[in-house]
């Protein structure tokens, strides 16, 4: 991979753009827009989600283009459409290219998500988007981009760190020398599986903590839903395969403060709507921002049902969430839970 050629992006969207301009402070990015009404505006305009591209951005609805000239390429799309995605662009990847994805959410197979309360899921059938990248391409060398990155706050120049998270120095030492800057510190692991997993759990306790928000109660409350949530995280990585340390760090913890404490992040936003009374279908359909916490306690209270795992929080937010069980209850169910012990893991 030579330091000149440009980095391309798939998916223009919040996460898309903010990292295109941040890439764009060291290299010429070439993003994939699948709106070509989009694209053509933003040639005109140059501007989106109330910031200018950066003039090393350029905006395309031409991935046979991008795949040509990058070798890095981004993925950055919703996990309900990442399997799309990739299978309408692996005809134009080969094995020489890198992909390092930044969706932070699951793919699953053999079962429609509005059929998973009915039929349920088991883990065979629940992917993370590194599975899905070589699924369904030739690419060997992959990775994913994460840690505490809301967009809102990237777009508007404010310093924050990231994780790439590869198996492949070469993928970490490449990704690490374009988005390096003043801007954003960039830490690395091997630890692929477990990175991803803490970026994608705890979308679901920050919607838990925007729910104890919106329904009015305290940071003692938030404190504990936050740090036994991230217990759950644990126990459900080590079912899933990781191991504990991931949860930890920047990827972790670092990801759960931003994303359990923000307003600007759409998964808290989400949860305080309900907190306040809102129902799952109202906040839905007067929301254009995707919340992909929502599709992950779909899936992840229905796997931990599968797997036999004892996650109360996780349980009673699918109550709350998906058959409208009163706040009130699930919080009593809660601080009378039973919990032996403070830290019940290794
Ligand atoms: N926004 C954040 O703060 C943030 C931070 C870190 C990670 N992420 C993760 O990044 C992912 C994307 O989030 P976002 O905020 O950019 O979402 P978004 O809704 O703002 O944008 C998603 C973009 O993907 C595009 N897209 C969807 N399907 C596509 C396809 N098949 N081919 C090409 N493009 C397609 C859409 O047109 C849209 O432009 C999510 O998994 C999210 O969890 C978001
Ligand atoms: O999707 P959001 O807005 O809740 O942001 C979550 C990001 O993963 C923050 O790192």
């Amino acid at each position: 991979m030579s330091k000149k050629e440009p980095v391309g992006i798939i998916g223009a969207g919040s996460f898309g753009t903010a990292m295109a301009n941040l890439l764009a402070l060291n290299t010429d990015v070439l993003v994939y827009s699948r709106n070509p009404e989009l694209v053509e505006q933003l040639r005109k305009n140059r501007f989106r989600f109330g910031v200018p591209l950066h003039d090393r951005v350029t905006v395309l609805n031409d991935f046979e283009e991008i795949a040509g000239r990058c070798q890095l390429i981004l993925p950055i799309v919703p996990s309900d459409s990442f399997r799309a995605m990739m299978k309408s662009v692996t005809p134009y990847l080969e094995p020489s290219h890198v992909l390092l994805h930044g969706t932070k959410g699951f793919d699953i197979t053999g079962v429609d998500l509005n059929d998973v309360p009915k039929l349920g899921i088991d883990r065979k059938q629940v992917h993370t988007m590194t599975e899905v990248m070589l699924q369904e391409s030739v690419v060997v060398r992959t990775g994913a981009l994460t840690g505490p990155n809301l967009a809102r706050e990237l777009l508007d120049g404010q310093p924050s760190g990231s994780v790439i998270a590869s198996k492949f120095d070469e993928v970490i030492r490449r990704s690490t020398e374009v988005l390096s800057s003043s801007q954003l510190h960039v830490f690395s692991t091997h630890d692929v599986l477990g990175a991803e997993l803490a970026g994608v759990l705890k979308n679901v306790i920050a919607l838990g903590s925007g729910i104890l928000k919106g329904y009015g109660l305290g940071k003692n409350v938030q404190a504990m839903m936050i740090t036994r949530g991230l217990h759950e995280m644990i126990h459900f990585g080590r079912a899933l395969g990781s191991d504990n340390r991931a949860f930890f760090g920047t990827a972790g913890v670092g990801d759960l403060i931003a994303t359990a404490t923000s307003s600007k992040s759409r998964n808290y936003t989400f949860g305080f709507r309900l907190g306040t009374g809102e129902t799952l279908e109202e906040v839905r359909s007067t929301s254009q921002e995707l919340a992909e916490g929502v599709r992950t306690l779909m899936i992840t209270r229905h796997l931990a049902k599968n797997l036999r795992l004892r996650v109360p929080i996780t349980e009673m937010l699918y109550q709350i969430v998906f058959e409208g069980f009163p706040i009130e209850v699930a919080m009593n169910y809660l601080i009378t839970y039973p919990y032996e012990v403070d830290v019940d893991f290794l």
